[in-house]
């Protein structure tokens, strides 16, 4: 069992009964407060289309290293897609316990951001010896969009902002990621992923039945275990910026089993790239900073310009040789 609340969003698809919309987004708004991190059920995603995702996912992982090497992220140059090998991601300054597969939306070569060589926009790597990969993805991104887009009109909802709030200002055009991370059975327990927070508005997490997230909250970490038919939801820094720490961005890691591999699937669903993010009017007079007790120190509300420089600077922490590929005037 997690301490975790279970948030389910049903009333809002059927958009009906303002009593249970009210009562939902007081739920978000508690564990925005509190935790920063719920389950979420109703949010529309086919368990039918899950189950082929992980399978495929796991076709993908034990294939020979050569078959992922095709897929290296170097092959997706400015657009930061494809396969980084175990040890290729540090999260937190240290080589985390897992491998991966990073996808964006999907943009054609003549989109205006990608003609300009904007960072982390293009077409992502499909493996052409597992083609059914590249329709399962787009289908579960294109769901798991429609679920956060919901999600956010109910924390518009909690925050007495109009319904379509985020989506006017800030995930019309949202900037979309999803990964498929493997983690593989350790010898000993290790850090899959190291602390760290999200960097954006909102990640919906669809896990294996294995788990190891742990979630630091204010009464110190605990276990957010599998749950079947929910996704983990947690919310990232731009919201914690937004609100001026009155929903809080919290950080959580991945501990590596030594009984089993692990596949998990975090989508990030984040502002637009040119969003600039202000603080909420109602907010901006009482902004409370964690800088001080935060896991990189750094503060997400000092930080001034768009939400892709917020990201490009996170990315050169995560990634620094692909950085230095792709930073503006590389
Ligand atoms: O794999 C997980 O459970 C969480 C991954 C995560 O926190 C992230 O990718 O930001
Ligand atoms: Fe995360």
């Amino acid at each position: 069992m997690s301490a975790l609340p279970v948030l389910d969003l049903t009333p809002l698809r059927q958009g009906a009964d303002s009593s249970a919309c009210d009562a939902l987004a007081r739920a978000i708004a508690a564990a925005c407060r509190d935790s920063g991190f719920f389950y979420l059920v109703g949010h529309g995603l086919d368990p039918a289309l899950q189950a082929r995702l992980e399978a495929l996912s796991r076709r993908f992982f034990a294939a020979p290293e050569a078959d992922k090497q095709a897929l290296a992220m170097h092959h997706g140059g400015r657009a930061w897609r494809g396969w980084f090998p175990l040890g290729g991601e540090l999260t937190s300054g240290q080589p985390d316990l897992k491998e991966g597969l990073y996808f964006g939306t999907e943009l054609p070569a003549d989109h205006p951001r990608v003609r300009a060589g904007t960072p982390l926009h293009g077409a992502n790597l499909w493996p052409a010896w597992l083609p059914e990969l590249r329709p399962t993805v787009l289908a579960v991104m294109a769901q798991l969009a429609d679920a956060a887009q919901l999600l956010l009109t109910g924390v518009a909802r909690s925050l007495d902002l109009a319904p379509d709030y985020f989506r006017s200002h800030y995930t019309g055009d949202a900037t979309q990621l999803f990964r498929i991370f493997h983690y593989p059975a350790t010898p000993q327990t290790g850090w899959g992923v190291g602390e760290h927070t999200d960097y954006g508005l909102l990640t919906l997490l669809v896990q294996d039945d294995v788990g190891g997230l742990q979630v630091k909250t204010p009464r110190g970490w605990i276990d957010a275990p599998p749950r079947p038919g929910a996704l983990v939801c947690n919310i990232g820094d731009m919201l914690d910026r937004l609100t001026g720490g009155w929903y809080r961005s919290t950080p959580h890691r991945v501990r590596s089993s030594t009984r089993s591999d692990r596949l998990s699937f975090p989508f990030f669903f984040d502002p637009a790239w040119d969003a600039e993010i202000v603080p909420l009017p109602r907010r901006a007079a009482d902004i409370s900073d964690d800088a001080a007790e935060r896991w990189d120190r750094a503060s997400v509300h000092a930080f001034r310009g768009t939400y892709g420089e917020y990201l490009l600077a996170k990315v050169a922490r995560v990634f620094p040789a692909l950085h230095a590929a792709v930073r503006p005037g590389a």
